[in-house]
């Protein structure tokens, strides 16, 4: 969550849920509380408004009251960083860059010059855009910090079964220069060059082999066929207007592709390995669909593995630490659209290497 909020507001208007325990364990009460609720709200808007008018409510009104909370505290959020930005003088640290909310106003800003009054955003976006972009920021805050926080789960819940792909890990993350090792010279604040930490080919496999298995969003990804019809795969002359979906939970599982797929295994990503042909491998990138694809595919994708959020904190952790299972009952995903342990924890104890 500190991770995707610095992301949108910049540091210092983001949370920091790190060090404040008590914000922290009421935010995610908040939000966890709400989450066996969305169904009504999400397919059924209509009907479920027209019932709250009757008096009568398909969720419990807590509900809406846990919404309107965390609403709230985004809205301050977005708040205290527009007053942040329209402060004279800019903030020389980097690192409270508000790079998600300067993209949203440099956007609003485009459209409003470039199309007016012509815009489709135009009685929407353009002319609420403080409400616009509070709105796409808690989007973007639910649509990060869980998908994230449930891949950070099982990567380390899978790390924690097999101590000697740990030490592998370690060995290649201390070829970092600088490295993050606390324990060695080199390491220093600064952080390596992204890009050699993205080019680590057992950290890239590990995640990318977690992602496959335990796909943050397992669930139904919802498109509507397009006019006046289309093919899917072998099914010919589907209607315009048809629901149809799709799950990484089933596409992830295809044995062709992914042989014993059941089986979490790591070295299928690694190339110098797996002794995959060409197309294999091309198979094997092409099914991979934790992030989905086409239009409404994750717009987080770059920012979760090659940005870095992901790869850094496994990084931070096995460079310095080894890690073992001491509870995980309940690991098991249930079923639903965005789907962590059935337990909601894991819990690991960590040995200083
Ligand atoms: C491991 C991490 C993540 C996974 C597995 C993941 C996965 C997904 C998936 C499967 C979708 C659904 C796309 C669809 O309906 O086809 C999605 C949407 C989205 N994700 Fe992510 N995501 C991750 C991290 C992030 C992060 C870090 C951010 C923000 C910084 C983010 C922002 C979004 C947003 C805004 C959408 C909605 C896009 C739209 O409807 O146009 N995600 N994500």
């Amino acid at each position: 969550m500190d991770f995707i909020t610095a992301y949108q507001f910049g540091l210092k208007n983001g949370s920091n849920f790190l060090q404040n325990e008590s914000e922290r364990r009421r935010w995610f009460s908040l939000y966890h509380s709400r989450k066996t609720y969305t169904f009504f709200n999400q397919e059924l808007p209509r009907l479920t408004k027209f019932f709250k008018l009757l008096g009568i409510h398909l969720c419990p009104t807590w509900v809406d009251e846990a919404n309107r909370e965390l609403e709230a505290w985004c809205k301050e959020c977005c708040d205290a960083t527009t007053a942040s930005m329209n402060q004279t003088g800019k903030d020389s640290d980097v690192s409270n860059q508000p790079v998600v909310m300067e993209a949203m106003f440099a956007g609003i800003a485009k459209e409003t010059k470039t199309k007016g009054d012509e815009s489709v955003l135009h009685s929407t976006t353009l002319q609420y855009p403080e409400l616009s972009i509070a709105s796409e920021m808690i989007d973007h805050l639910a649509a990060g910090h869980e998908t994230s926080g449930i891949t950070l789960t099982y990567i380390s819940w899978n790390l924690s079964r097999d101590l000697a792909l740990q030490d592998k890990l370690r060995k290649e993350l201390l070829t970092l220069c600088p490295n993050m090792s606390l324990a060695s010279p080199t390491s220093t604040k600064s952080i390596c060059n992204p890009k050699d930490l993205d080019s680590l080919p057992i950290l890239h496999a590990v995640i990318m082999e977690t992602l496959r298995l335990h796909a943050a969003i397992p669930g139904s990804l919802p498109r509507v066929t397009p006019y006046p019809s289309c093919t899917l795969g072998p099914y010919e002359n589907i209607p315009g207007g048809v629901r149809v979906q799709a799950q990484g939970h089933s596409v992830h599982r295809n044995a062709e592709v992914y042989p014993e797929p059941e089986k979490w295994d790591y070295t299928r990503w690694l190339d110098d390995e797996n002794g995959y042909t060409e197309d294999q491998r091309r198979e094997r990138d092409r099914w991979f669909w934790a992030f989905s694809s086409g239009g409404r595919m994750c717009v987080g994708s770059n920012f979760a593995m090659h940005g870095l959020e992901i790869k850094l904190v496994i990084a931070a952790v096995y460079s310095n630490f080894r890690t073992h299972i001491v509870n995980d009952d309940g690991i098991e995903q249930t079923d639903g659209y965005t789907v962590g342990p059935a337990s909601n924890q894991l819990i690991l104890r960590f040995e200083k290497v």
